[in-house]
Order: C-alpha cells, then sequence, then structure tokens
C-alpha cells in the first residue's frame, strides 16, 4: 500500500535527491490514473482555466472554480499531496482575503497547500497563509498571472540584474515559510544555482533538469492542447487523434445505422 505524502517526504526526496515528480489534475477520473502510477504532487492549476474552460490566460479562472475542481479531484482519494492554486485577484488584494481564500482551498475544497505566485512583493502573503497552517508553495520566474507585466509568456531572470532579482524572490519565499517553490520559465544554471541556495524543494517547469522536481500540465503530456506549445513540454502520447477516431467512428455507427444494436438496449 502506498503511504499519504506529506511535505516531510518532500523535504527528505530534497536532501536524498529523490526527484519529485508533479502533475495537474482537474478532475476525479484523471486522478485516479495518476495517483495509482505513484505521482508524488497533484496540482490543481489556475491553468485549468486555459486547458479545460477555453480561456486565453489564467486570468479569469475564479475561486469557485479552483474549489470546484479541487473538490472532484480530491473525490479520488489520492495518496499524492494535493496543492490547489490560489487564482489572480483572490490573493493580491489584502492580507485579509487571502488568509480567507486560502484558507477556503483547505476547508471546502480539501488540499492539503495551496500555491501562489510572486517572490518578494509576496512574501508577507505566504507568512499571513503559513501562519494559520495552511503550506504554501511558492511560483516564481514566468508567473502566468503576470502575463501583462511580463509583455506575454517569456523567459524570465535573463541577464545578471534580473537573475539577481530572481534569486532574492526565491529566498524571500523560502524565508516566509513556503515548503516548496515552482520554477517556471527561468534559464537552467539560474534554476540549478537556486536549487543549490534553498533548503526547499524546487520544482520545475521550463527550468530544465537542475531542480529537485518537475511539474508539467497534464492536458501538455497527453497532446490535448494544442493552444500553447512551450519548448519545455514532453507529448508522452498524442490522445487528440485516438479520441477524434473514436468519436468519428460513432458518429459513422450511428448514421449507419450500425450502433446501438439489440444487445445494447433493454427487453
Ligand atoms: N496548457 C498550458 N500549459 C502551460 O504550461 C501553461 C498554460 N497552459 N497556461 C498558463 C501558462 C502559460 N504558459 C506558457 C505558455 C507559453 C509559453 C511559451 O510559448 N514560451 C516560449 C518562450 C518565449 C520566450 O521567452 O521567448 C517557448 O518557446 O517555450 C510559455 C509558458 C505556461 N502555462
Ligand atoms: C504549471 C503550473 C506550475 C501551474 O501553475 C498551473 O498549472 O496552473
Ligand atoms: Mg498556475
Amino acid at each position: 500500500m502506498q503511504k499519504q505524502k506529506t511535505i516531510l517526504d518532500f523535504q527528505r526526496m530534497k536532501a536524498e535527491g529523490e526527484k519529485i515528480a508533479v502533475l495537474t489534475s482537474y478532475d476525479f477520473p484523471m486522478t485516479g490514473i495518476m495517483d495509482a502510477c505513484g505521482i508524488d504532487m497533484i496540482l490543481v492549476g489556475d491553468s485549468v482555466g486555459v486547458v479545460v474552460a477555453g480561456y486565453d490566460n489564467t486570468l479569469p479562472v475564479t475561486m469557485e472554480d479552483m474549489i470546484y475542481h479541487t473538490r472532484a479531484v480530491m473525490r479520488a482519494r489520492p495518496k499524492a499531496f494535493v496543492v490547489a492554486d490560489l487564482p489572480f485577484l483572490s490573493y493580491q488584494t489584502d492580507l485579509k482575503s487571502a488568509r480567507l481564500n486560502a484558507g477556503l482551498l483547505v476547508k471546502d475544497g480539501g488540499a492539503a497547500a495551496v500555491k501562489l505566485e510572486g517572490g518578494v512583493n509576496v512574501a508577507e502573503t505566504i507568512s499571513a497563509i503559513t501562519d494559520m497552517d495552511v503550506p504554501v508553495m511558492g511560483h516564481i520566474g514566468l508567473t502566468p498571472q503576470s502575463l501583462h507585466r511580463m509583455g506575454g509568456f517569456k523567459v524570465q531572470g535573463k541577464g545578471e540584474e534580473q537573475a539577481e532579482k530572481l534569486m532574492a524572490d526565491a529566498l524571500a519565499v523560502e524565508r516566509a515559510g513556503a515548503f516548496a517553490v515552482v520554477l517556471e520559465g527561468i534559464p537552467m544554471s539560474l534554476a540549478q544555482k537556486i536549487t543549490a541556495e534553498l533548503t526547499i524543494p524546487t520544482i520545475g517547469i521550463g527550468a530544465g533538469p537542475h531542480c529537485d522536481g518537475q511539474v508539467l500540465v497534464i492536458h501538455d503530456i497527453l497532446g490535448l492542447c494544442s493552444k500553447y506549445s512551450p519548448k519545455f513540454v514532453k507529448r508522452y502520447a498524442e490522445l487528440a487523434p485516438l479520441i477524434g477516431e473514436a468519436c468519428s467512428n460513432y458518429i459513422a455507427e450511428v448514421k449507419g445505422g450500425t450502433f446501438p444494436e439489440e444487445r445494447h438496449g433493454f427487453k
């Protein structure tokens, strides 16, 4: 029997050099499948807005959306450690709403921890949430909720000055009490330096091979999202044509009168 994962496991895995495998999930069936495979951590990402709801970015995603999807994931009773994203505008305005919304993802959603984007600028917010014993995962570098400041989904931390800023962000997130931090869209040499400098695990996405763990969006690795194909995605399956084939066969059989047959009906 697999044991329930906790934040203590991730600390140990970093110390022992065991990589941490993380995937996003937003629903019951997908969670059951990846959990049975032994995924360490599941992120109910606000990327749900892009890959499930069809928005161009994550900004429209609401607390209601996040709670709905987190509940669906938790119904699969995963052994993996489940982290839920705090969506845009749920933690940026003031510490009180940040604490309330983090608490709601745990209380109503059932998540074990929350993730929020930012570095030095959100250190106080991270402390405010960890103070009420809700573990927080940081997320720095290419932070999709900062899309309009970055002028697009662009690699961050290029050049010495920007790299120093990102190192300061990483240290601020750790000092504020985060149990782990996502490094997204940064040069791999910088990710390696940050990973060596921090005592908490780093989880990379578009950050090279030297992080303590890796996260990708499940729809991306299954070939189910054609909107974005960043360089950092590896497709482990091409499900879209398979699903298309099944749908085409169904349509043809219904039109041709070969489905349903009598054995699919009731007497
Ligand atoms: N399906 C999906 N996967 C993701 O990883 C993801 C989302 N959606 N939505 C929210 C953000 C958006 N993300 C993205 C989207 C595009 C690039 C991209 O095209 N990057 C360029 C580099 C651009 C540059 O710096 O010049 C690349 O070639 O990878 C990166 C991250 C990551 N997140
Ligand atoms: C890709 C990960 C890091 C994320 O924040 C998301 O899926 O929303
Ligand atoms: Mg996210």
